[in-house]
């Protein structure tokens, strides 16, 4: 029976510009992703019962609302009569943090049964379905360090020196709507080129909010900033120190207070997805 064992990468937002509320109350952005070389697995076995069976390292996200799940449930209804699937998820990276895990799991999820199922859909169409499912899945689709405008759906490759992160999620909940519904995000920066955007100094809008609201991610970058370029990804909580060599990474890393936890990843200007599924053709 066949099985595909695939990536689903973790990103960090290396900027993140909010320039307006839409009508519908969602927020476009500017933003620059920054794909990593770690993440999550998740395993595929192609069955003929017509389930779609979903099982997980961490039980707590073991059910039919996991985004792996809803991913799958988007491809059914195209696939041949009676397609169905066994998938596992090694669930790796922290949840809720800004790393995009769960919206990567569920973009590897439709790349994946794109080609179990053989559904020929384009990269194109797979983002457009993925958007259903939330702002962050079109960019795992895509695959590459990209930068993003509209609510993150515009995605232009962008080539980066391929720098370590450290990444500490500090142990507090941040809720993505909590953050873009509060009166005081600056939702208002004004709209500017790619290319001043990648020339100019990085910064995320959600920052100084959050930090506020939640004044352990302040303690954090206050800490990390001692090292190196330190900022939040995403709506947070999880921050990054920018470092040229693994070294002076895994070495920032060894000194870190004992009540956080923290990693090192590399970032990549591709996603290990897009090779694997190369590879499994
Ligand atoms: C801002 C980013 C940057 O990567 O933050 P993180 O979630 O990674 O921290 C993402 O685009 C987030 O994407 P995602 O986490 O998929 O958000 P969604 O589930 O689509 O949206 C959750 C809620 O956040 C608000 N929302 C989200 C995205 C956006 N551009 N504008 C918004 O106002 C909406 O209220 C929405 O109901
Ligand atoms: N496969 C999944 N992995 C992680 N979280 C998931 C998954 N499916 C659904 N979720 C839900 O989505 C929430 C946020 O997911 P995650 O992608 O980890 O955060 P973020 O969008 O902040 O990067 C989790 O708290 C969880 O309830």
């Amino acid at each position: 029976m066949a099985t595909l064992t695939l990536s689903a990468p973790a990103k960090l937002n290396l900027f993140l510009h909010i320039t307006g509320r839409r009508a519908d109350g969602y927020h476009n952005l500017q933003t620059l992703f920054q794909m990593l070389d770690c993440g999550d697995q998740l395993s595929f076995t192609l069955t003929t019962d017509g389930e779609i069976q979903f099982s997980c390292s961490d039980k707590s996200i073991e059910n039919d609302s996991n985004l792996v799940v809803r991913a799958a449930r988007l491809l059914q209804p195209l696939a041949p009569h009676n397609a169905g699937v066994r998938i596992y998820l090694d669930k790796r990276v922290p949840m809720g943090g800004g790393l995009g895990g769960g919206s990567s799991d569920a973009a590897t999820t439709l790349l994946a049964l794109n080609q179990l199922w053989r559904l020929k859909l384009s990269n194109a169409q797979l983002c457009e379905l993925g958007l259903t499912l939330g702002a962050d899945v079109p960019v795992f689709v895509f695959g590459k360090t990209a930068f993003a405008e509209g609510v993150g759906e515009k995605l232009q490759p962008v080539s980066l020196p391929e720098n370590y992160y450290l990444i500490v999620t500090p142990q507090v909940h941040v809720s993505t709507a909590e953050v873009f519904n509060h009166a005081d995000l600056i939702r208002n920066t004004p709209v500017m080129s790619a290319k001043d955007l990648l020339d100019s100094e990085w910064k995320n809008d959600c920052e100084t909010l959050v930090k506020r609201l939640y004044p352990e991610v302040a303690m954090v970058l206050d800490w990390l900033i001692e090292y190196a370029p330190s900022r939040m990804t995403g709506t947070g909580a999880s921050v990054f120190a920018e470092f040229q060599d693994e070294l002076s990474a895994r070495q920032t890393l060894a000194k870190l207070p004992a009540q956080w936890r923290g990693f090192v990843a590399k970032g990549v200007n591709q996603s290990a997805v897009l090779t694997e599924l190369e590879q499994a053709v």
